[in-house]
């Protein structure tokens, strides 16, 4: 298959965020069989204006959410074709998803998964970071501190439902949640943001010695280390390595176990767990934005995501 030069990747990043109706409509029809096999399943959409033809609007759905109240919980689903990267777009509509949440009272838990086969999540759309500009820098960066924060900080259940790749920003995700399970097989996870010429931010690093140790991190860290569900289950990165087609089914066994847990008492601890590692990162916000504008806007870092931009874009052998 002809792969895009950098420049056709950029103008695809824009108008990566629209399908054609056709594909809406096939997705549309999805959720209406799934709502008639006696599921609450809804879709979240994100309407803008396709920019390539200014006489069709399109929609594309970044996430798939499937209530089961009377059960206690949710399921939501990323669905960013092709690798769920995350974008301000992506990340904007993810937070209006944990507002949500939070904000339920029948909601006690969520189950985070991918709708997309062999991919939970791709990490940081590294064209948020290339040829980056200070104000959608800003945007982006401060979307993804939000993400962190109701995440990590969040009083619900999260089990992460990994089915697929999970590096850098999707690893972040996984480990903001109380319980991962991964689908064995060809699939890495982990924070690999040397590999790219970055460094992991401060609380990417925090969260990563709270989930698997100091010492592990340590290594994990500074390698890059990019782990197979053995590996990662060895570490305890993830708690829970299953075939493909149990995936769910292990996860809501999970969520109901969790959901068992007197509701206060649990809140409280977890909250007592991550309080600490939470308001490092609020006190720091600002600074924090800051330092990822001015690092990201080096010469040696553009260098660095024009290099890996550009090797992703091989034809692979
Ligand atoms: C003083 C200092 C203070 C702090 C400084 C802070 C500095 C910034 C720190 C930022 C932290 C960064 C976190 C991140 O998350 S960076 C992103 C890291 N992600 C990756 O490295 C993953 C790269 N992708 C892959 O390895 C593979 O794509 C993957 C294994 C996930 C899937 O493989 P598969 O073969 O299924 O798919 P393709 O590789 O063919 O990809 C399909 C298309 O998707 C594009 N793609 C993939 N990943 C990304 C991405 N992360 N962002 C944007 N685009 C991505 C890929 O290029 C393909 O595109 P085309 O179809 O157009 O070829």
């Amino acid at each position: 298959m002809a792969r895009p030069n950098l420049k056709s990747l950029l103008r695809l990043s824009q108008f990566a965020v629209n399908l054609n109706l056709n594909k809406t409509t096939q997705l549309t029809n999805l959720s209406k069989s799934l709502i008639t096999q006696n599921r609450n399943f809804s879709t979240s959409k994100i309407i803008r204006q396709d920019t390539s033809n200014n006489n069709a609007p399109a929609t594309k759905i970044n996430f798939y959410v499937e209530e089961y109240k009377d059960k206690g919980y949710m399921v939501l689903k990323f669905n960013k074709a092709p690798v769920n990267s995350l974008n301000l777009e992506f990340l904007t509509e993810l937070n209006i998803q944990l507002d949500k949440i939070e904000q339920s009272k029948d909601i006690k838990g969520v189950i985070l998964t991918s709708h997309l086969p062999n991919i939970f999540s791709a990490g940081l759309d590294i064209l948020e970071m290339y040829q980056i500009k200070q104000e959608r820098g800003t945007q982006f960066w401060t979307a993804l501190q939000e993400t962190w924060i109701k995440l990590y900080g969040s009083n619900k259940i999260f089990i992460a439902a990994i089915n697929g790749h999970s590096p850098a920003g999707g690893c972040l995700l996984a480990m903001s949640c109380d319980y991962r399970i991964m689908t064995k097989g060809p699939y890495k996870i982990g924070l690999n943001e040397t590999l790219l010429g970055i460094k992991a931010p401060f609380w990417f690093r925090d969260t990563m010695i709270n989930t698997i140790g100091y010492r592990e991190t340590e290594k994990a860290l500074q390698l890059g280390k990019l782990y197979s569900p053995e590996e990662a289950l060895a570490v305890n990165l993830v708690d829970e390595i299953v075939d493909a087609n149990v995936l769910i089914q292990k996860a809501e066994e999970q969520m109901v176990k969790w959901c068992s847990i007197p509701t206060v008492a649990r809140e409280l601890t977890k909250s007592s767990m991550r309080r600490d590692t939470v308001s490092k990162l609020i006190a720091q916000r600002e600074s924090d934005t800051q330092s990822f504008i001015e690092f990201t806007q080096r010469d040696s870092i553009q260098k660095s995501l024009k290099g890996y931009l550009e090797a992703m874009k091989k034809p692979k052998k």
